[in-house]
């Protein structure tokens, strides 16, 4: 299978691919095989893409949701946590203004401790429960999350096909990135710790909500500058999420859909190619 491009390749791709001697792998094409050029950069959402869906709302998820008031007792006075909280409640005074259900009022510091924390535990479970993609829940999740991941009770889990596409597209001199809404520290802890080994080699960098939500087409602009392309189009985006993909599309990147078992059905005629694995691109 083909890459769908529309717009040609620039100077610095046609280079790469031709630096390339080894045997293609994991059914990568270059421009040998394959009229359409390979992408210089691709970018990988994780839930859906990389990683069963399954993994975070039933692992990910419930280990925050468990550990929220735990974490947040054990290290209320480090700086992480001071940020978290200040973070949340920022969020939650936004949440309140718009009457967003499950918003709970946080009390001043100087109602105490476990006051604190109560509120903090009523509002981040309800954040969780609908699956809110907020920098201020995301982020104070990557810090609970890491104490899994350093006792070992959490691993990153990818489908089959993920560390040996990442190997190819490596090899191959294409720049992987990340774009997901957990924190970046959050995609560091599951590519850093999965059943294959350390994934992060060959990955170039990580981009989070920090530079704006995924549905918004700003936030593929500023990644795309962040890389510093020529062009847009030269990055390939591979998502789960249609609107994720508009998004991309809209600021001029390639998008692909991903289709993995346990995925939301894709509404009809949305107009982009799908792969059922990484090993089809
Ligand atoms: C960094 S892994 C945790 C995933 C997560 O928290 C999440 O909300 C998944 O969002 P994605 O953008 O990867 O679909
Ligand atoms: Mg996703």
């Amino acid at each position: 299978m083909g890459l769908d491009w529309s717009t040609p390749s620039h100077g610095p791709i046609q280079q790469d691919r031709g630096a390339i001697s080894a045997p293609v792998k994991a059914g990568l094409k270059d421009s040998n095989h394959n009229s359409e050029p390979l992408p210089r950069c691709i970018l990988l959402d994780i839930e859906g893409t990389t990683t069963p869906i399954t993994f975070v709302a039933d692992v990910l998820f419930p280990y925050a949701r468990d550990n929220v008031g735990k974490h947040l007792s054990a290290t209320y006075d480090t700086e992480d946590t001071q940020e978290d909280i200040k973070l949340l409640r920022s969020q939650v005074e936004d949440d309140l203004a718009q009457g967003i259900d499950g918003a709970v009022s946080i009390p001043p510091n100087d109602a105490g401790k476990d006051a604190v924390i109560a509120a903090l535990v009523a509002n981040v479970e309800a954040m969780i429960r609908a699956d809110r993609k907020i920098t201020a829940l995301k982020q104070l999740q990557g810090h609970i999350w890491r104490t899994g991941f350093q006792n070992n009770e959490l691993k990153g889990e990818f489908y089959n096909d993920v560390p040996e596409a990442l190997q190819s597209w490596h090899s191959l001199g294409i720049k992987i990135y990340i774009y997901s809404s957990g924190s970046r520290l959050a995609q560091r802890l599951i590519f850093g710790n999965t059943k294959s080994g350390d994934l992060r080699k060959y990955l170039s960098g990580f981009f989070d909500t920090n530079v704006g939500n995924k549905r918004e087409t700003s936030s593929y602009i500023q990644i795309s500058e962040s890389l510093g392309v020529d062009n847009p189009s030269e990055i390939l985006f591979l998502t789960d999420v249609v609107q994720e993909a508009v998004a991309a599309k809209a600021a001029g990147l390639k998008a692909m859909i991903s289709v993995r078992p346990g995925n939301a059905p894709l509404p009809e005629n949305h107009g982009f190619k799908t792969i059922n694995s990484f090993l089809e691109i």
